[in-house]
């Protein structure tokens, strides 16, 4: 059935429907990555965004479901330039149509997809539509005035503490839309976990006797979870505290920082980064719209990563408190393992404070 991309600058791509028939809208994004499709329609982060993927061959190794970041698709609509309706592969369970369909969300294949990610990178992030239907222009406008994804972290957070039991130190981990490979990395190291919902109140993290306190991934600003970051606050000098993406970005307004939209922002698994203090370049996976501002920390907080192709923000360490969070995903969940040993530096941090 044929299908349309709807932009917010007036722009139509024609396609053809796949997975699930329902009309769709959300933020329109680009991953660079080359494989790991599924990992990204299940990253929690994407909550409320419609992913292009520019890799122009999709659904070529089908699904299976080791792979998934969590328990169903979190993007809002898929779009590719060719779906692989054949996958091969001996880890393959079920093609890409059929799961987009399991999981009701709609996907656009044979789109320009080069010409869209272009569009993007020269406009920024803007929202779409994906529809069989032909709308009408008010309808439209209604349509992008009435979207917001401002409840994104409440829809992907865990509704209850969740426990893993564990030798090593014990991490409560404030869920944001964690991924399942950085609660796998954790657990990998021998921690014992408690996984506690996005909007807990620090009495209630502080009762568990945590040797640290972790700040997961998530979609959507930051500055939408205003009352998360009056909580983190509270945390601030009690526990070591470390985050990754969603995570550092409230780090760094809970210390007072500042962040901003990137206009296209970073997805995809080859983004260098630099690490200041060894002079080591790591290609790492990344998955973020905003980042924390340079000029707006304060003095006590040390940039310790920055990105080679724009300059920006990729991690930072308190002064003096155990403080340490991560913009890029060392999980990598998909992409490069380079960045692996954050965990460890993470872990440590916590040994040398508990
Ligand atoms: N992967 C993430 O945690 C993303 C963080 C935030 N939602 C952003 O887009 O910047």
């Amino acid at each position: 059935m044929k299908a349309q991309l709807i932009l917010e600058n007036g722009t139509v791509f024609e396609g053809k429907a796949f997975g699930y028939m329902k009309e769709t809208i959300g933020e329109v994004v680009f991953n660079t990555s080359m494989t790991g499709y599924q990992e990204v329609l299940t990253d929690p982060s994407y909550y409320g965004q419609i992913v292009t993927m520019t890799y122009p061959l999709i659904g070529n190794y089908g699904i299976n479901l080791d792979d998934i970041e969590s328990d169903s698709i979190k993007v809002k609509g898929f779009i590719v330039r060719e779906r692989c309706d054949s996958p091969n592969n001996f880890r393959c369970e079920f093609e890409l149509d059929d799961y987009l369909k399991q999981n009701k969300v709609m996907g656009i294949e044979g789109i320009d997809t080069r010409a869209l990610t272009k569009m993007i990178r020269n406009q920024g992030t803007m929202k779409g539509i994906i529809t069989v239907r032909e709308l009408t222009e008010s309808q439209i406008a209604t349509k992008f005035k009435a979207f917001h994804n401002t409840q994104a972290v409440e829809m992907v957070s865990t509704k209850e503490m969740v426990t893993y039991e564990g030798n090593g130190p014990h991490i409560g981990i404030m869920d944001f839309g964690i991924k399942n490979d950085i609660v796998k990395a954790f657990r990998d190291r021998g921690c014992q976990l408690t996984i506690f919902p996005a909007f807990t109140k620090a009495e209630e993290l502080l009762k568990h006797d945590l040797d640290a306190v972790f700040l997961s991934n998530g979609p959507g600003d930051p500055k939408d979870i205003i009352s998360v970051i009056e909580e983190i606050k509270k945390v601030i000098g009690k526990k070591p505290i470390e985050g990754i993406c969603l995570g550092h970005q409230l780090i760094a307004l809970a210390l007072d920082g500042d962040t901003e939209k990137l206009k296209f922002g970073h997805r995809g698994g080859n983004h260098p980064v630099k690490n200041l203090k060894t002079n080591h370049i790591m290609i790492t996976s990344q998955n973020h719209g905003y980042v924390v501002k340079g000029d707006s920390l304060p003095e006590n907080v040390d940039v310790t990563h920055i990105n080679l192709n724009d300059g920006s923000i990729e991690g930072l360490k308190h002064k003096e408190l155990p403080i340490y969070s991560i913009q890029f995903h060392p999980e990598a969940g998909p992409g490069p393992t380079d960045t692996a040993h954050i965990f460890d530096e993470f872990l440590n941090l916590i040994k040398e404070n508990c």
